[in-house]
Formats: structure tokens, sequence, C-alpha cells
């Protein structure tokens, strides 16, 4: 037989009970036998509780309490005439009257005498159950043979009103008698009430009516409890906190246990005790959803690969910390601190301490916190005095968050993988518990850090999910826009094969900025920019990402400007990953990169920026691999400006130098301001990051660059004075196209490193060198290193253009999220 328990919801309405009717008719037609036929447990209709106990205090302090009781009254009248065929009626609504007749008196009398014990207050409150139970028998008496069970004649409890403990042994005996009595009926049974000795309606305390059906279940050996509620099982996390927490098909009792104490509010765990003693399982079901099939907490679960079942948590908390010699080595210390906490009734919810004994920590409510602090300070009136005790600290704000699940006993690098989530994320962790059951693992971090951490350490351990970046971009140009694209078009593939999601959540231009914690639509971007309200403003833009204080945050900057360059270190700082394919901040001052690579490796962020040099091209990655395996970069020669390689590959024959560059700027090649490129600008920043990668402290100034342009070009103030001295300087750049084609040559714009010294210049070089062969805008670059000295290490490809860059951002951005 199965014991079937519906809460508040599951009977608060009469849609609602109309479902609770089906599930009941089914299980009714499952179990023909006299022998098993199911009991059902109910709750008071939800929110009837709080309703009766509001007016008996109301009625104790004198104020009418009539208005709420019609109102009462008449929501479960409602639901008889809408349930029960008419001619069945009238009994069920004279039985309901009687009961609300009894309240009625019972209020009154509160009303006169001014006072409200404990014991009366049960008497109120055991009304909710009563007329819950009674009048959904009587509606299900219509479809099989039902009966109603007023618990309190069969649960025996001591006097203790309120939290009234349960004579387990007597009652068991109790419920089995009335079970043979009614064999062939469904048996309803008001939840959450009991009675003592005399006679005296009791109640259970909080999650009373599970533990009725718990009882029920343990004294008639059910093969299985069912928790009826509205919501599906108990899930990996708080759904409200992450969108991605599922439900859990199979629990333990012990990981249950972990999972409610903190956070998933399904079950309250002391109700599962007698299930628990006679190993009967205990399904979690969803009234409006009875197809789904919930989780099921039993003695043992299916091995399963995973090496948690899930996160709780609890939001606000207090933490106290006892520091003092006085503690070391002192036995009785710890026994007089948290006997005075029991004494003053302070539930301290974790414990920490140092092995060096010189602290103790613990968590209690914020309520408790300050009451805390004033008892130990009388109680340890003396040892503060003597300094044997330092101090007594509070910290408030704080949170507390536990992964659990058997599965952590003796698997190492649990606790890796949630410190490592937590420290990537920049949360800082201010206290750590672990049982030595190893169940759980819980630290205490910052309040305002909850959510990010639960989401960051969720993604961590379901790594069957997909993982979820969240990316704050700047730039919708060129490469911004191209890299949208590329994100659109391979978003379902990099779902499916890498478990990974990008969400953009925030996007600037130098006109407008929008953001969206659900992210902004791929498809849709620009619309969503344009139409935003919010002016392009990059201090507020920052701000916004930093207070947002999402899980996996990364900072993509894909504009020319300097201006984000400024916020770099606060961003890794904050703990934020940054993807760059601006130049200007690696190529700024040498003590400035070296603080963003400093920044990003204290706070264990990333800081990638390969479209630096050769855009997409595996150039900064590949001499990272080189000076990380102990090689040593002797010369690197290279051609890294993709317009120029493009303008010597294709100022030919009867093509003029002006147009040339014109093309290359529509292609997509140069910089905003193309001027960057010819001017050598360009192709020096990318010697510079080379350089420093290898190893060398050199500044801007150090690069030697041997110009090719004409004077007036390098004067020109504006871009389309630059093209216009292109134009005049004709000559120029058809004498030095001849001069080569003369000599059976080609251009090349060469750079240099040769021990530290970077130098760039134009060059002639014949087919026997290995530039010579060079189409579009190609980029070449050749490494000579100690292990690669005979034949040095040769990196060659398109070097400029959307596609590649974007591309090349677009892969950082992934290796952050496998990082
Ligand atoms: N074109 C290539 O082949 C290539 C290769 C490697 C690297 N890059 C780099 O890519 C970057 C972008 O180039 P692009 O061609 O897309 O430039 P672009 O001029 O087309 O776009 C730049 C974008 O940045 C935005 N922007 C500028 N300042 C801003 C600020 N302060 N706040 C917010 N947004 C701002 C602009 O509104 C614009 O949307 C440059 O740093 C360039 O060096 C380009
Ligand atoms: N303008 C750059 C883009 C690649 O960094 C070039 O021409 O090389
Ligand atoms: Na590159």
């Amino acid at each position: 037989m199965k014991v079937l328990k519906f809460g508040g919801t599951s009977v608060g309405s009469a849609q609602s009970i109309e479902l609770l009717l089906n599930i009941l008719k089914k299980e009714n037609e499952a179990s023909p036998s006299p022998d098993n036929k199911p009991v059902v447990v109910l709750s008071a209709m939800s929110g009837v509780t709080n309703q009766l106990l509001a007016m008996a205090e109301d009625a104790a302090k004198g104020n009418d309490f009539a208005p709420q009781l019609a109102e009462l009254e008449k929501r479960h009248f409602e639901v008889v005439k809408s349930l029960l065929e008419i001619q069945n009626q009238n009994p069920a609504l004279t039985r309901l009257k009687i009961n609300f007749n009894q309240l009625e008196d019972l209020l009154q009398g509160i009303l006169t005498l001014q006072e409200l014990t404990p014991k009366t207050r049960d008497l109120v409150v055991s009304y909710g159950e009563r007329c819950s139970t009674l009048m959904i028998s009587k509606i299900a008496a219509q479809y099989f043979p039902a009966v109603f069970v007023d618990a309190s004649e069969v649960l025996k409890t001591d006097s203790n009103f309120g939290q009234a403990k349960v004579n387990t042994e007597l009652s068991e005996q109790l419920i089995r008698g009335l079970y043979q009595e009614n064999k062939d009926k469904v048996l309803f049974v008001t939840g959450f009430i009991a009675s003592n000795d005399a006679g005296q309606v009791t109640t259970l305390g909080r999650g009373g009516s599970d533990y009725t059906a718990a009882i029920f279940g343990a004294a008639l050996n059910a093969s299985q409890i069912e928790i009826w509620t509205d919501v599906n099982g108990m899930m990996t996390a708080d759904p409200r906190m992450v969108k991605k927490a599922f439900s859990l098909t199979e629990l333990t009792y012990t990981e249950a246990m972990e999972l409610s104490y903190f956070g998933a509010k399904v079950i309250y765990p002391p109700t599962m005790i007698p299930a628990f003693f006679k190993k009967i399982p205990i399904a979690i079901k969803n009234t409006f959803e009875p197809d789904f099939e919930g989780t099921v907490i039993k003695h043992q679960c299916q091995p399963s690969p995973l090496a948690i079942k899930g996160i709780s948590s609890i939001n606000n908390i207090s933490i106290l910390n006892v520091e003092g010699s006085g503690m070391v080595g002192k036995s009785g210390f710890s026994g007089r601190l948290f006997s005075l906490l029991a004494r003053e009734q302070i539930n301290v919810i974790l414990i920490t301490q140092s092995s060096s004994e010189h602290s103790i920590t613990f968590a209690v409510s914020p309520g408790d916190t300050d009451r805390a602090k004033q008892v130990i300070e009388q109680e340890f009136e003396l040892e503060l005095l003597a300094k044997k005790l330092e101090h007594i600290d509070i910290e408030k704000d704080l949170a507390i968050l536990a992964v659990v699940g058997e599965n952590m006993k003796e698997t190492p690098g649990v606790s890796g993988k949630l410190f490592h989530a937590l420290g990537r994320n920049g949360v800082n962790v201010r206290a750590i518990a672990q049982g030595s059951s190893e169940y759980n693992i819980s630290v205490i971090i910052s309040a305002i850090d909850l959510a990010k951490a639960v989401n960051a350490v969720h993604d961590a351990f379901f790594v069957q999910l997909t993982k979820t970046l969240h990316a704050f971009c700047l730039g919708t140009g060129n490469i911004g826009k191209t890299m949208f694209k590329q994100l659109s078009g391979h978003a379902a593939f990099l779902q499916e094969n890498n478990g990974i999601q990008v969400k953009i959540v925030g996007i600037s231009n130098t006109r407008k900025m929008v953001f969206n914690a659900d992210g902004i639509s791929l498809a849709k971007w620009e619309e969503e920019l344009d139409q935003s309200a919010e002016q392009a403003n990059l201090p507020a833009f920052i701000a916004q990402m930093k207070a947002l204080n999402l899980p996996n945050c990364v900072f993509i900057d894909n504009t020319a400007s300097p201006v984000p360059i400024q916020f770099y270190d606060e961003v890794l700082k904050s703990t934020i990953s940054i993807v760059t394919c601006n130049k200007i901040g690696n190529s700024g001052s040498y003590e400035q990169y070296k603080t963003f690579k400093n920044s990003a490796r204290q706070h264990g962020v990333d800081f990638f920026y390969e479209t630096n040099v050769g855009a997409g091209l595996p150039i900064i990655r590949t001499l990272k691999d080189l000076m990380n395996s102990g090689d040593r970069v002797q010369k690197i020669e290279a051609i890294l400006s993709g317009t120029i390689s493009f303008l010597f590959n294709n100022f030919k024959g009867d093509a003029n130098f002006h147009d040339t560059v014109k093309l290359a700027q529509e292609k997509g090649y140069t910089e905003p301001d193309p001027r960057d490129d010819l001017r050598g600008t360009d192709f020096m920043r990318k010697m510079l990051i080379l350089a420093r990668d290898a190893g060398y402290a050199l500044e801007a100034a150090d690069v030697v660059i041997d110009s090719m342009l004409p004077q007036a070009c390098l004067d020109a103030a504006t871009v389309d004075d630059f093209y216009q001295t292109l134009k005049d300087e004709d000559a120029f750049f058809a004498k030095l196209k001849d001069s080569a084609q003369a000599e059976n040559k080609v251009l090349r714009y060469i750079g240099k490193l040769d021990n530290g010294q970077a130098s760039i210049s134009l060059q002639m070089v014949d087919e026997s060198h290995p530039f010579y062969m060079l189409s579009g805008s190609d980029n070449i670059i050749s490494f000579t290193t100690d292990r690669y000295q005979d034949r040095p290490l040769v990196v060659k490809g398109p070097g400029a253009g959307a596609e590649v860059t974007a591309a090349g951002v677009f892969a950082d951005l992934i290796n952050v999220a496998t990082a």
C-alpha cells in the first residue's frame, strides 16, 4: 500500500482538487485489493493555517475576526458547491458548518479572555486540516469508498503544544487498527494534527503533514510514501537562482537531508525519519504535472558518475568569530560556548575551528547575531578581562553554499573543483566546513556573490549541462559585427559538441549601449542596440558589468580605441577575463603590459589577445608555447602588416598606389585609420608585443621604423588629406615599384627582432628569399630559437580581414570557456 500526502497548494482550489482526485482515482484503481488501499494525508488549503493563526492573534488583541472567518467559510463552501453533486452537498455543508461554528465559539472565547495559549492555538489551527480533509473526503466518496479520519484519534503525543512529540508505539498500533477496520476504503487523514493523553489537540510543528504521512507509512509498512507538491521534485539547486537547475531522479535519505537542510524546501528532513528507519522510499511528485517522474528518496541509489547531487544554500547568515589564546588546548571551552548557545536557543548553523585552536567561527541566523555576541560576552566576561579571549567579531550579510552528495566520499578533486569555480569567479571564501562524513562541503561567502557562486559551481559540477559564458562586448564595427555573425552561426554546434553557450549580456559602441542578463539576441542585436535608451558611457558600462556579478564573465574589446584600455586592470581585478583584438593595450608602456599580465594571473582569469598579431593566425599562442616549454627566442623575422602585404602583392602592372590602399581598406584589412598601417604604427605595435612576449622589456620608441612613405604622407592631418597625398606622390610609389620590377624583386616590409633589437624596414627581395612567395594579405613569421635553430619555425597565412580576425577573437573566447 501507498501513503499519498498532498500539500496546501494541491488542495488550495477546486481546480487543484480535481487534479488530486484524478491522481487518487488512478491510484485506487491500481490497488483493487482491500488489503492495499492507499492512505491519503492532506494539508490545510494554502494560506489557511496562517489565516487561522492571524485570526487567533487578532482575537487575543480584542479585534474582530468575523470577516476573515466568513471568508474562510466561503472558500470551503465554494469548493463543495463546484465539486460535489448537488444532492450530496447538504450533508457535507452541514458538517463543515459545524466545524466553522466550533471555530467561531473558540475564537469568541479567545476574544473574551484576550488570551491565546499554545494549547488553544493548536486547537484553532487544527480546523485548517479538519475542514480541507473532511471536504475532500466527501468529494472523493462520489468516486470510490472513502472515509474521513481525524488524526487526533490515532496519533498520540506528549503535551508540548506546537511541536508535540509522537508516542510512536501507541500511535502505530492505533493506526494499524484503524486501517484494518476500514480495509476496503481509502482513508483521508488530516495532516499535522494529533492529540495528547487527555485527548487535547496538539500539532507536530514544521513539516507536520509530511511527518503524519511518514508515521502512517511506517506503521503500515507502506511500499512508498508520495509527497505531492507543486514542484517537480528536488532539484540540483534553487531554480529561482539557477535557471539550469534540474530535477533529480534519485537521492539517498542522507543526501535529501543534507540538501533540504539548507535551501531545497520541498521536504523538511526530520519528517523523513520514520520512513528512513523502515527504508520506505519517498517520492516527491508534482500534482500539476502528475506524469513527471519526480524524485525518489531511498536507502540506496543507482551508481551515478556525478560527484555531487546538488547545491544548497542559505542566503542570509552571520558569522561570529571568537578568538584568543585562552582556547588553545582547553578542552572545555567549546563545550561551554556551545552549551551556552543551546541554552539560549541560538541555532548554530555551521562551525569551523582552526587547528591552532586559536579561533572558532560559527554561523547563526541574522536575528540571533547580536544576542549571541551579548551572551558570549556575559558568559566569558572574566576571560575577556584577562585577555584570554581577545575578540568576538561579527560579520553580517553572508551566505552559505554547500555541495552535497554521497559520491564525493573518497572522490578526490571535489573540493578542488568547488574552489576553482569560486576562485575563477572572484568569490572570496570566508570559512569552510566539511563533515568527516564527506557528504557535504559548505563554504561561507558574501551574500552578494551567492547567485553568481551557485551558478558557477552548478556549471562546474554538472558538466553534462551547457556551460554559459556571459560576454560584454565593446565595438560593433568591422570585427565586432563579424564576431556576432560567427557566434550566431556556430551557437548550435558549440552547445551540442562543446557544451558551451555564449550569452551576450552587454554591447556598446560609441553611440549606444544595451544590457540583457538573459542574453541579447544574436539575430537582433543591432535593433536592440539601436532601440536602447541608454547612451554609450564606458564607466557606466563597466560598472553595470560588475554590478550584474554574473558567473563566467568575459569582457571583449573589439574597438581600436585607447579608452577601454584604462579599464582593463579594473576588469581583471574584478575577476573578469578579457579577450581583445585591440593592440593599444599591450603596446602601451611596458609597465602597463606587465600590470595586465600580473592582474590576470593574480585573479585567476584569462587575458587573451591572439588577434593582436597576425589576426587569427596562431602566433601569440605559438610563442607562448615556445616560452612556456623553456625555449629561447634568438630571432624573429616577420611580415605582420596584412595591409602592406596586400599592397605589395597587388601594386603591380598598371595599378596605382592610392587605389590599391583604398581597395585594402574596402576589404577590411586596414585599421579604422589606414595611416596606422602605412606609417608602420600597427606593425610597430605587433613587433613590440612579440618582443615583450619573447621576454624583452621594450618600449615603443625602441622599435626602429624605416618609413616607406614620403614626408608629405606622414604629415597628413586627416585620412582624406592622407589619401590626397597618396595621389600626389604617385610618382614616388611608381618609382619604387619599377625599381623592384627592374631587378626581378618584390617589395617587402619586414620586421626583425634580433637579440632584443627590434626594427622594421622596407626591403626588395628576390625569389631566393623565404618571404618572396606571399600573396593576398598574407603574414609570415619565422621564429629562430634555441630549439628551432637550423630551420626556423614558420607560421604563414592571411593576417588581416574581418573573418579571420573575428574567428581569432571567437577562438580566444572559447578558450576562456574551457579554462
Ligand atoms: N581588420 C583586421 O584585420 C584586424 C585584425 C586584427 C585586429 N584588428 C583590430 O580590431 C579592432 C577593431 O577594428 P574594426 O575594423 O572592427 O574597427 P571599426 O572602426 O570598424 O569598429 C570599432 C568599433 O568600436 C567602437 N568603439 C570605439 N571606441 C569605443 C569606446 N570607447 N567605447 C565603445 N565602443 C567604441 C566603435 O563604435 C565601433 O563600433 C582594432 O583594434 C583593430 O586593430 C583588426
Ligand atoms: N590592419 C591590420 C589588421 C591585422 O592586425 C593589418 O593590416 O595587418
Ligand atoms: Na594571431
